[in-house]
């Protein structure tokens, strides 16, 4: 028989192999948009990212998301269409060689994903007044947010790729997906398993942007900028291990 304590309480401690795996499941998770491959996603493991979203963080424990889980080839088709309108507008909105560049980016896999996905808040639930959210009303989307991070890191430690669709016109994707009004989309999500995971984030590949390095968006105290009072270990032991980990080097 547990104590009353042990009912409470969990040990603070992970041993080395489960915050081993914590890491290597954050440094290797990554946007999935071509990789997928046609295989089911069984219903038991996709009932655990579920459920690794559901036990998300959120503001007065508001629990403000539904989860659409689409498999209709119908259904993502008319998700597809949007984004397709989406994708060719983005278009105009780069200029030269970065147009060129981002026409041939390869930014969703509605059709190829088994499962998709949409998260979405109701930013009533509850009631117009929750803990945490009196003053700052977006706190229930970010919430949302934190959902979709639990499930893309689970997914990710169960071997399923997640891509992260959001180039649509929002009053599109509702009514593809029948959202009612007062119910926000927030994540369009393409769910499977997929031939293998880039090292990188693509876009990073692509040359479009590069990491940005760590100890340049740190703050001391205040919003101070470089000329700040910089604490030089943090700084150094920050650049050194973001460096290590992503490298899936060894824990400290
Ligand atoms: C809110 C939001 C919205 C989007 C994304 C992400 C997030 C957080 N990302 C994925 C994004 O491009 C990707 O996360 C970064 O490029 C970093 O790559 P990794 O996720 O580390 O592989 C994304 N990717 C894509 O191909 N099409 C998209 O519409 C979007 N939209």
């Amino acid at each position: 028989m547990s104590s009353p304590l042990q009912q409470i309480q969990t040990h603070p401690a992970f041993d080395d192999a489960e915050r081993a795996a914590v890491y290597r499941a954050i440094f290797t998770r990554r946007d999935v948009r071509g990789e997928f491959l046609p295989d089911p996603v069984p219903d038991e493991v996709l009932a655990r990212i579920l459920a690794a979203a559901h036990h998300a963080p959120s503001v007065g424990f508001m629990q403000p998301w539904d989860f659409v889980v689409v498999r209709s080839p119908e259904v993502k088709r008319r998700v597809h269409a949007a984004f397709t309108e989406a994708h060719a507008e983005a278009a105009l909105m780069f200029e030269g060689e970065q147009r060129t560049t981002y026409r041939k980016l390869k930014l969703e896999g509605i059709l190829e994903a088994p499962v998709n996905l949409c998260l979405t808040c109701d930013r009533e639930r509850h009631g117009p007044v929750v803990v945490g959210r009196t003053h700052i009303k977006t706190m229930d989307l970010y919430s949302t947010v934190c959902a979709v991070q639990n499930l893309w890191l689970a997914a990710r430690a169960e071997g399923l790729g997640v891509g992260w669709v959001s180039i649509f016109h929002q009053r599109a994707l509702r009514e593809a997906l029948g959202i009612p009004a007062g119910i926000t989309p927030v994540a369009y999500l393409c769910i499977g398993h997929v031939s293998h995971f880039y090292r990188k984030p693509e876009l990073e590949a692509a040359g479009w942007l590069p990491r940005l390095p760590i100890e340049q968006l740190l703050h001391f105290d205040r919003w101070q900028g470089a000329a700040g009072e910089a604490d030089e270990a943090l700084v150094d032991a920050v650049r050194d291990t973001q460096a290590v980990l992503a490298a899936g080097g060894p824990l400290g």
